[in-house]
């Protein structure tokens, strides 16, 4: 996109750390709308990832296109900005008008360092993404699709183990590291862990795919798909473009994350139609109630995935969850049929009740039973009996 410096040619730029952790930047990099550039409606990596099967006449009419080229047209900042999220998708770049000084400076002043650990994970993605874009185009990826196996029912596979065993339906999450708790498990095998957790009575996996900030891989969702694992595999990514949905399907993922704090409802809207034409479940992920409401204002989310961590600060609350399925919430949630996912921060029988209680009908669970020598034990661990017969 003309007038946007990429990422990797920001001198001085380190991911390795963020001095300016939640201070403001010195002054504001936030253009006024009389700043931004004309808008277009030809950008090309957008246009690439649309795939022409998604009917232009579908149950939005050709709008929701159209509204999507304009919207690529403004700022993804400022669009993020307008529905309350703080991420911004990529360094805000390119001089202020009134701009007189060095590059040095200009880095300096304009909040080109990211504000917090998420938004960190985003800017790096960023970049990532568009080399593996440059590597493996859409179109390459799509001959694949065509040739790969079904998916497996992940919701289905939630609901089943709830009504089997009266208790949330588990999706065991394998996970080496994260950037809040450093290494889980020295001694990591994905597919073994992957196995275990099958074996102690998970419905669903969840594989973390983002290698630098959690030590994941997609080699690993492959692995643990080829192994014959049966469970139903979600892929654990920071989803910021339509080709990482592609890419996970062939990597064998049965479902994928989107996260609400990261993508503008549109985004969403168009993910989730991606998905469902590649037959991926989409759990999409909450922290606060203005992501909640975005996300129930939008037609065909079958998982809302409520996340206790809050990704920006790392703090871990399981009320959380309780707070955001309260009231009218909670009841818009049931008349939709929306299963909803209690994530981060489950230890104990106790934890898992009380989010049971708050109305989650599964469970996410990464750190309790990773850490223990027998992840299939730390299931029964976790939810104070065995599960798995
Ligand atoms: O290890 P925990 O606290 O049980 O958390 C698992 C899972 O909820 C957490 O890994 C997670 C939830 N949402 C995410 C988004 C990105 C990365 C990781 C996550």
């Amino acid at each position: 996109m003309e007038g946007l410096i990429s990422l990797k040619s920001i001198p001085g730029l380190s991911f390795q750390s963020f001095p300016s952790f939640n201070q403001p930047p010195k002054f504001s990099a936030r253009r006024s709308s009389m700043d931004l550039p004309p808008r277009r409606s030809n950008f090309p990596a957008i246009r690439a990832q649309q795939p022409e099967t998604i009917s232009p006449k579908g149950e939005e009419g050709g709008d929701a296109l159209k509204v999507k080229e304009w919207e690529v047209g403004m700022f993804q900042n400022e669009v993020a900005e307008s529905q309350g999220i703080r991420i911004r998708r990529r360094p805000p770049t390119g001089p202020p008008l009134h701009y007189v000084g060095p590059f040095e400076f200009r880095l300096q002043n304009e909040g080109n360092t990211p504000r917090n650990i998420l938004e960190e994970i985003i800017w790096n993605k960023d970049v990532e993404v568009s080399q593996m874009k440059g590597k493996k185009p859409l179109a390459s990826l799509k001959k694949f699709i065509d040739n790969a196996p079904p998916t497996r029912d992940f919701v289905g596979a939630l609901k089943a183990a709830h009504s089997r065993t009266g208790l949330p339906g588990l999706i065991a999450e394998v996970k080496k590291a994260s950037p809040s708790r450093g290494i889980l498990r020295e001694n990591f095998d994905p597919v073994e862990i992957a196995r275990a957790y099958e074996k102690g009575g998970a419905a669903c996996l969840s594989v973390l795919t983002d290698e630098k900030y959690f030590k994941g891989s997609f080699e690993n969702l492959e692995a643990i798909r080829n192994a014959g694992v049966k469970c139903p595999l979600l892929c654990k990514e920071f989803v910021i473009d339509a080709w990482q949905i592609y890419y996970a399907r062939i990597k064998g993922a049965d479902a994928i994350l989107l996260i609400a704090a990261v993508l503008p409802d549109l985004d969403i809207r168009y993910m989730v139609k991606i998905c469902k034409l590649l037959g991926l479940a989409a759990l999409v992920e909450v922290h606060d109630e203005r992501e909640m409401d975005r996300v129930l204002g939008i037609e065909g989310i079958e998982l809302i995935g409520i996340n206790n961590r809050n990704l920006e600060t790392f703090e871990v609350d399981i009320s959380n969850t309780k707070k955001l399925l309260e009231g009218e919430r909670g009841q818009l949630i049931h008349e939709k049929d929306i299963i909803v996912v209690g994530e981060s921060g489950l230890f104990t029988p106790d934890h898992v009740a009380y989010v049971q209680e708050a109305g989650v009908k599964a469970v996410l669970v990464g750190e309790s039973i990773v850490k223990q020598s027998d992840p299939g034990k730390g299931i029964a661990g976790l939810f104070g009996k065995d599960i798995s017969v």
